[in-house]
């Protein structure tokens, strides 16, 4: 039974299906301080949050258990990420749940702002009809400018042309086609300070974007200019800001997000008459928690259930269709890496990857990070996964150099992967999907071969001679270890050879010595996949 802790409040119906697995037990625990986490949360595998709790290293050094962090959310700046890839937990998000709600908050800051509704609330709720002081400006004909334009800021400059605004637009990936599509003109920052009437942010803070906004862009903006900022706090200078509005330069502000969350209560934006603010609001409907709850349950479950999954945001993001594509390979990447690790005695000094036929033009990147998995875990247990292999990979000065190749001679698709060791003995395996017959090994150094990789496997290097196979299969015989299939794999006849034997259960040590001593017989090992 796996456990999750549900550490920050997350929509019930959002987490139903979680709760409603019976492979899974929710415990729901909120406002829990660093330590009290650290106290419980050993017991868990999965740990569910919104923006609340912050999950540092010292919280994951004490999950031991943790497979799994759900953000029901976008951000993961609450996230130690660092601390999760070295300890191979998988971070997911719910990036796609909340974006229309948070597109919904940023136009309501910006109406908002405009017509000056929240200073004229509080004017007429406490008694003063006051008509004069709120004069306000239309959106129509203004320009708003978008600092990034991803998932949230694209929605934004779609309403925003809807009113009527002509919108600019920077991000870095945004193409001169893209922008044509989205009916926005490309723009630089400096562009978009120097016109722009109404600006907007929605981009994640990064040590790039960690004000990007500041002194030297106020010192050149457009006399009279609106900012909204329902991104992350910390992106624009919010004391800059200040002084900005202050000088004139800035007609005024809505903030969502702030540097420090909550902020401090003699925060100058708290009593600025011309800044609005809202309580980190943007992802707040009934809709969208619901959605990212939901998002984030259903990949949480994968994950526990070993399971493809998307939205590792610790690892890179993959498309759905390279996913596709990929997925029917990695149980055989696996293998072969485990394979080559168990055949290999020496220390493994780089790791030859070659992906071959159908894998020639695929980002077979996820694929590689099960091979490196398969290779790891010999010497390091269960403690690596796919999301820490590569970086297990690098933190040990383990090369891996991946090559492809176009065609592969009597296969549609071929793995090879190649230890190469220290001692300068490298070894070899390489392995092929089969349509309809599935995963198959097709070489072993030198030698070509076709077994399934699975169970319990005997791998025998032997003289090419009469009589041989008899004389393993006897001995095995002798021990109970009963032969589920053989393989013999040869260059020459009469030269060096090799067996692959699958048999039914663990061979005993002894029984490997005793098949060493067969005449004609070099080494024997057992592999278990
Ligand atoms: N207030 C709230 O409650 C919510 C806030 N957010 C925040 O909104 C922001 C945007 O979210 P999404 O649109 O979903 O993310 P997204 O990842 O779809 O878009 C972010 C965009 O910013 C761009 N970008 C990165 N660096 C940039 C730079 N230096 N200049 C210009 N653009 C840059 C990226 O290329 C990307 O296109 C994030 O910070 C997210 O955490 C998201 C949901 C709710
Ligand atoms: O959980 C929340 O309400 C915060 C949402 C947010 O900021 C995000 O998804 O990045």
């Amino acid at each position: 039974m796996f456990k999750v802790l549900v550490s920050d409040p997350i929509s019930d119906l959002g987490i139903q299906k979680l709760m409603d697995a019976e492979d899974v037990s929710v415990e729901k625990k909120t406002g829990l301080t660093e330590d009290e986490l650290v106290q419980i949360i050993g017991e868990y595998d999965g740990l569910l949050v919104r923006s609340q709790t912050r999950v540092t290293e010292k919280i994951m050094e004490a999950g031991k258990g943790l497979k799994v962090i759900g953000r029901a959310g976008v951000g993961v700046d609450n996230i130690d990420l660092e601390a999760a890839t070295k300890r191979g937990i998988i971070v997911i998000n719910a990036p796609d749940g909340n974006t229309i709600t948070t597109c919904e908050h940023t136009f309501a800051m910006m109406m908002a702002l405009a017509r000056h509704i929240p200073q004229a609330y509080a004017k007429t709720i406490h008694g003063t009809w006051d008509r004069k002081s709120f004069l306000g400006v239309e959106l129509r004909n203004k320009t708003l400018g978008v600092l990034g334009m991803g998932r949230i800021g694209s929605e934004v400059a779609k309403r925003a042309k809807a009113f009527g605004m002509n919108v600019l637009a920077f991000d870095p990936f945004l193409t001169e086609e893209r922008a044509e599509k989205l009916e926005v003109k490309l723009a630089s920052v400096d562009e978009i300070i120097r016109q722009a009437d109404f600006m907007t942010v929605h981009t994640p803070l990064t040590p790039e974007t960690r004000h990007m906004i500041a002194r030297p862009q106020f010192e050149v903006m457009k006399k009279g200019m609106r900012i909204i900022n329902c991104a992350r706090g910390g992106i624009i200078d919010e004391l800059a800001l200040v002084e900005a509005i202050d000088e004139g330069i800035v007609a005024g502000a809505a903030f969502d997000v702030f540097e420090h969350e909550p902020p401090a209560s003699d925060h100058p934006f708290l009593t600025h008459p011309k800044v609005i603010v809202t309580p980190h609001l943007g992802a707040s409907t009934v809709e969208a928690q619901e959605n990212v709850a939901i998002d984030v349950s259903e990949q949480v479950l994968h994950i526990l259930r070993d399971e493809p999954f998307v939205n590792a945001v610790n690892m890179p993001p993959v498309s759905s269709s390279v996913m596709s594509k990929l997925q029917p390979y990695f149980g055989l990447g696996e293998k072969l890496g485990s394979f080559a690790a168990q055949i290999t005695a020496d220390a493994v000094s780089e790791i030859l990857i070659d992906y071959a036929g159908d894998l020639y033009d695929v980002d077979t990147q996820p694929l590689t990070r099960y091979i490196l998995k398969g290779i790891l875990q010999r010497h390091l247990g269960s403690d690596v996964n796919i999301v820490n292999s590569m970086h297990l990979a690098k933190a040990r000065d383990l090369n891996f150099v991946v090559t492809k190749t176009p065609k592969t001679k009597g296969f549609t698709n071929r793995i090879t992967v190649t230890l190469k060791t220290q001692s300068g003995k490298n070894r070899l395996v390489a392995g092929t999907l089969l349509p309809g017959y599935g995963e198959r090994i097709v070489q072993l150094d030198e030698f070509p071969v076709d077994a399934a990789p699975e169970g319990h496997q005997i791998l025998i290097s032997h003289n090419d001679k009469p009589g041989i196979i008899g004389r393993v299969g006897t001995l095995l015989g002798k021990n109970d270890v009963n032969i589920a299939s053989m393989q013999v794999g040869r260059k020459i006849i009469g030269g060096e050879a090799i067996m692959i034997l699958t048999v039914d259960k663990a061979v005993p040590k002894e029984v490997l010595i005793d098949l060493t001593g067969l005449e004609e017989l070099n080494t024997a090992s057992e592999i278990v996949l």
